[in-house]
Parts: structure tokens; C-alpha cells; sequence
């Protein structure tokens, strides 16, 4: 019988894994859900390499989902002629509108108007994901000039963090409402929203999404400090969070990194929505073939913190080894998964609704019978998602919809193993029936296991939130 692992593998698609056969193969190696960041991808690649995730995923009889990532508002330098040689102690001059004459030899220009206004003298400018910082130490509307506080090279249209700075930049740009388009279009399953900083960010993302007709829900990027302020009116507008820790990294103490991942796990954990830990999860295979015992034990502590998904970047985009990435996070997730089954994390979140406390009564009745399954019957995915939040101990959650998009959602859920099967509210019999098959066939039970059986939606014209215990 398949061992299902829990914990979801998320990879970024770019050069390294553009063919249709490096998809197929990354799917079978345990791909569950592709990004396509669109900081990188033009839409005709994205056409493309969209198409082929489905014939993968239809070719592999494997449900796929498909994210899309918003550039959002980031800060970037523009162009410079050469690349610079900063040296600790060099004046550097950003100048906030391209028309704004140069007054040092080392001067750029950002793509944000507001920058003088933002910042104040002592202010830090991390400049390409931190690797070179410059103190504010002039300020004015029109320019800032910093001294350097750490050498490095600085090319073109590098991305600029300003520490616990709070800014006023948009919640999208052209670029992403054009991209949203596109996304509309194809029907991805999610968009990330880079950069999110207010509730009202997601809020109206998801709006405009449901004006296109899209039922795809938003995940918030926390990438900076604005963002952790309000964590919790974030998650709690989302449909879930990313730790894009890249940012995270260059906006908060390093140290702290961490701290802020458990609290934001904790937080998603508490009001029930989806979480990904994303960024340098196996940095070191984007040039090597095995991972550090530190990127390992990385994972372990993500697993430990039961969150839903975790994700390559670089990894499987640039990488080198993405197919062995793929690999290498399946068996380590598999190992801490079949040792530590069961986390806490959960354990505290409330209990809001009858439908939640109905969900927890059938997950206390699987924890409780040694070996069995829970099966769930959804319409729309709600139960199947407060199934997964409410993190089972043991039993892994068998989803199944008539609806194809619910079934693809479902597959960011932890522990969730998603099914499209058409069944007709009223005969709840036939349903399971076909469930058991479908189970059978695909090698995921035997005949005995115990089943428990959760549905909203199968007992025609009347609303009943039914748990049914019986043997396969
Ligand atoms: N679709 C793509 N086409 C071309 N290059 C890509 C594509 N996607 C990613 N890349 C390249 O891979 C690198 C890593 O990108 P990835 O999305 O995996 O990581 P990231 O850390 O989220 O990227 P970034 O912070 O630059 O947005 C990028 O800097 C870019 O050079
Ligand atoms: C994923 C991403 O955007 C980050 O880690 O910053």
C-alpha cells in the first residue's frame, strides 16, 4: 500500500524544468503543485509550460496545482553601464525619478518616486537580497545618497529592501494586472500576492478575481515587517500565507528568521488556512547533487511544524539536480513523517462553527482507531480543507468532489489526497461505494480498514454534516 506522504512538494518552474519530459518527471518523483514566478516568465512561456503541467498531470493521472507568483510592488535599481565594484565607504546616490540629474559618479535610479519621502537619514538600503548595505545619510525628495557598509558588485535593476521602513507602494502593478490576466485565462489555481502588507491587499486581489470569473484564492507573500504587523488580519483574508523567507531574510534580523517562521506557522495553524515554507530549502543542490545536514534538518523542523507545503525556487528553476531535489525532499519528508506522525500545532486553534466541531469529532474518531482513513465528501472543499487544518494524527484525508478546480485546491492541503468523482447527492450508498473502489484501485486501503466518513453533501435538499464509521 502507498505510504502518503503529508507534507505537499511545491517547485518552481524555470529553464532547468521547462520540457514537457522534466515535468512529467518531477510530477512522478512527487511534484505536487508548480509556481511560475512571474518576476522571470513572459507569457508565452508561461502558455507553453502551462499546457504541458496538464498533459503531465493527465498523462501521470495526477492532480496538479498550478500557482501563479505576482511580482507585486518591489523596489529595483535601474540600469547601470558597468556592473559596480563597491568598496566600504563609497557614496551612492539613488535618484527617484529617471529625469533627476546625477550629482556623484555612482548614481542610479529606482523604480519608486516615493523613496525620499520614506526613508531618514541612518535608514538601511539592503541592496540585492542584502548582500550589500547602504547607510541613508542624505535625503531629499528627488535623491538619496547612502554610504556603502559592506563591498560587493551591483548590476542592473537589483531588488531593493528597506528594512522596517513602511512604504506606500501600491498593492499591484500594470505588470500584475496583465499577468492576472493570463492567469484568469489559463485558470491557475492560486495567485501569491509578492509583497502583501495589508488585509485590503488580498481583499481586493480577490475581488478583481472573482469579477474575472476565477475561483482561484490568494495566497500573501510575508516578505517584510509591515506584513508580520498584520499577520493576523492577513491570514485571516487569505486563503493562505507564504514564508518567502528571500525577503524575510534581508527585512528582519537574520536571527529572528526563524522565530518569525514558527509564529507565522502558529498564526495559520490558529485560524485554519494553508501555510508554505518557501526559499533555500535545498539551496546548496542548485550546484550539488546532495543537500547539507543543515538544509535537511531545515525540512525536519517545516514537517515538525506540520505546515502544508514546502517549496523549491532556484533549486528546480536554475538548479542543476532539480529532478533529485524533487527526490531528495520526498524521502527526507517521508522518514520525519512516518517517525513523528502527529504535531501540535493545531491543537489551539478554535473551534468556530458546528461544521468545525463536527470535523474535530470525526478526527478524534480516526485518532482514536488504529489504521483507519478519512474519507470526506465535499461539494465546494470547505470540510475537506478543515479536515486538513485540523491536522489528523494518523489517518491520511481522502477528498472526494465532483468538481475539478476544488480537487486541484485540495491539493495544497496537508495531508489531502484529492479525487474528482461525480456523485449525486441523494444516494449517499453509491457514493461510497465508488469511493472504496476508487481507493481500492489506486492500492490506498484493503478490505476491513476502518473508514471514517465526513460529509456536507450527500444527503439531498437536507443540510446535514453527517460522520458515518464503517470497514472497507
Ligand atoms: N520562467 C523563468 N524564465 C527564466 N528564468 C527564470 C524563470 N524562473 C526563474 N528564473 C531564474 O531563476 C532564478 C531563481 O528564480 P526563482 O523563482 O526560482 O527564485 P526566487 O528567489 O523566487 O526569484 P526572484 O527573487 O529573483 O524573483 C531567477 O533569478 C531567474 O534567473
Ligand atoms: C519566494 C520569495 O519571494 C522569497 O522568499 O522572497
Amino acid at each position: 500500500m502507498p505510504n502518503m506522504r503529508k507534507t505537499k512538494i511545491l517547485c518552481t518552474l524555470g529553464p532547468a524544468t521547462e520540457s514537457a519530459e522534466v515535468i512529467l518527471n518531477l510530477m512522478e518523483k512527487g511534484a505536487d503543485i508548480f509556481r511560475l514566478n512571474m518576476s522571470h516568465a513572459s507569457h508565452d512561456w508561461v502558455r507553453m509550460v502551462y499546457g504541458r503541467i496538464r498533459e503531465a498531470a493527465a498523462k501521470g493521472a495526477k492532480e496538479i496545482s498550478v500557482l501563479m507568483d505576482l511580482t507585486g510592488p518591489s523596489i529595483r535599481t535601474g540600469d547601470v553601464e558597468q556592473p559596480w565594484q563597491l568598496q566600504v565607504g563609497d557614496w551612492v546616490e539613488f535618484r527617484c525619478k529617471p529625469d533627476v540629474a546625477a550629482t556623484v559618479p555612482l548614481s542610479v535610479t529606482v523604480n519608486y518616486p516615493e523613496l525620499g519621502k520614506d526613508l531618514h537619514v541612518g535608514d538601511i538600503i539592503m541592496v540585492d537580497g542584502g548582500m550589500i548595505q547602504i547607510k541613508a545619510t542624505e535625503i531629499s525628495e528627488k535623491r538619496v545618497i547612502g554610504t556603502v557598509l559592506t563591498q560587493g558588485e551591483m548590476k542592473s535593476r537589483r531588488h531593493i529592501n528597506l528594512p522596517g521602513v513602511p512604504v506606500r507602494l501600491p498593492p499591484l502593478t500594470q505588470k500584475d494586472y496583465a499577468d492576472l490576466d493570463l492567469g484568469c485565462e489559463l485558470g491557475v489555481d492560486y495567485f501569491a500576492l509578492s509583497f502583501a502588507r495589508e488585509p485590503a491587499h488580498i481583499q481586493h486581489l480577490q475581488l478583481l478575481l472573482e469579477q474575472k470569473g476565477s475561483k482561484a484564492r490568494v495566497i500573501a507573500k510575508i516578505e517584510n515587517q509591515q506584513a508580520l504587523q498584520n499577520i493576523d488580519t492577513l491570514v485571516e483574508a487569505s486563503g493562505g500565507i507564504m514564508v518567502a523567507r528571500g525577503d524575510l531574510g534581508s527585512e528582519c534580523p537574520i536571527e529572528d528568521l526563524p522565530l518569525i517562521q514558527r509564529h507565522i506557522v502558529e498564526r495559520c495553524s490558529y485560524h485554519g488556512r494553508k501555510v508554505i515554507v518557501a526559499t533555500q530549502m535545498l539551496e546548496s543542490m542548485i550546484e550539488n547533487p546532495v543537500p547539507t545536514r543543515a538544509e535537511v534538518t531545515d525540512i525536519f523542523n517545516a514537517v515538525i511544524e506540520q505546515v502544508d507545503c514546502v517549496m523549491l525556487s532556484g533549486e528546480t528553476s536554475v538548479g542543476r539536480y532539480p529532478e533529485k531535489c524533487v527526490e531528495v525532499l520526498d524521502t527526507v519528508i517521508r522518514r520525519i513523517e512516518q517517525k513523528y506522525p502527529s504535531g501540535r500545532f493545531a491543537s489551539d486553534a478554535p473551534l468556530k462553527t458546528n461544521k468545525h466541531k463536527t470535523v474535530k469529532a470525526a478526527i478524534l474518531l480516526a485518532n482514536s482507531i488504529p489504521n483507519s482513513k478519512l474519507l470526506v465528501f465535499t461539494l465546494r472543499g470547505v470540510m475537506a480543507h478543515l479536515l486538513a487544518h485540523q491536522r489528523p494524527e494518523f489517518a491520511s484525508i481522502f477528498a472526494f468532489t465532483p468538481n475539478l478546480h476544488v480537487s486541484r485546491t485540495l491539493v495544497t492541503a496537508r495531508g489531502v489526497q484529492p479525487f474528482v468523482l461525480a456523485f449525486e447527492e441523494g444516494n449517499p450508498e453509491k457514493a461510497i461505494r465508488d469511493a472504496i473502489e476508487m481507493l481500492r484501485k489506486h492500492g490506498h486501503i484493503k478490505a476491513g480498514d476502518p473508514l471514517v466518513i465526513l460529509s456536507d453533501a450527500l444527503y439531498d435538499g437536507i443540510n446535514v454534516d453527517a460522520i458515518l464509521l464503517r470497514d472497507a
